[in-house]
């Protein structure tokens, strides 16, 4: 898919400069970025709702101008597909240490509330063993 996406991309970027009376993307770019937002937002609602129907090949057809609309922002906004793969690896590697350590250590500490902490304040004494109180 990130070939295709990487493809789709550089041909966003060649049509940037062309006539925007018979390319669309050049058109999006003459508008700016408003305009892209627009149609990306579009997109992604009609997405939504050809899912929610149940219809598949219209999420998959919407599904292409979501990518498509998206890839002409992310030429807009100077982002690479490379800088998105290199964030969703962060993630991934992220994610994937997440998942060998023990749930239990994924827990944050948790703050002593107060009437824990009075219950069993640990007083360190200079020069003698710490004691807990109970
Ligand atoms: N991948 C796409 C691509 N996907 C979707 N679209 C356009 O996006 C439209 C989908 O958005 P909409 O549903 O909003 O379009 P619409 O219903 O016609 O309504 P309007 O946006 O016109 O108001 C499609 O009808 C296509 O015209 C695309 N237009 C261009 N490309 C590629 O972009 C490159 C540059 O093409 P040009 O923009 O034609 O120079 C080429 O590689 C093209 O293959």
């Amino acid at each position: 898919m990130s070939d295709s996406l990487e493809r789709l991309y550089l041909a966003v970027l060649a049509a940037r400069d062309l006539d925007p009376a018979t390319s669309r993307t050049a058109r999006l770019f003459q508008r700016g970025p408003s305009q892209m937002a627009k149609k990306l937002a579009e997109e992604a609602i009609e997405v939504v709702i050809d899912a929610v129907n149940g219809d598949t090949e219209a999420v998959i057809r919407e599904s292409a101008d979501l990518l498509y609309n998206l890839t002409v922002l992310w030429a807009s906004a100077g982002v690479r597909p490379e800088d998105v793969w290199r964030e969703m690896t962060r993630r991934e590697e992220m994610l994937g240490i997440a998942e060998k350590l023990p749930k239990s250590s994924m827990k944050l500490p948790k703050v002593a509330s107060p009437s824990v902490a009075a219950r069993r304040p640990i007083v360190a004494i200079e020069g003698r063993v710490a004691r807990k109180r109970h």
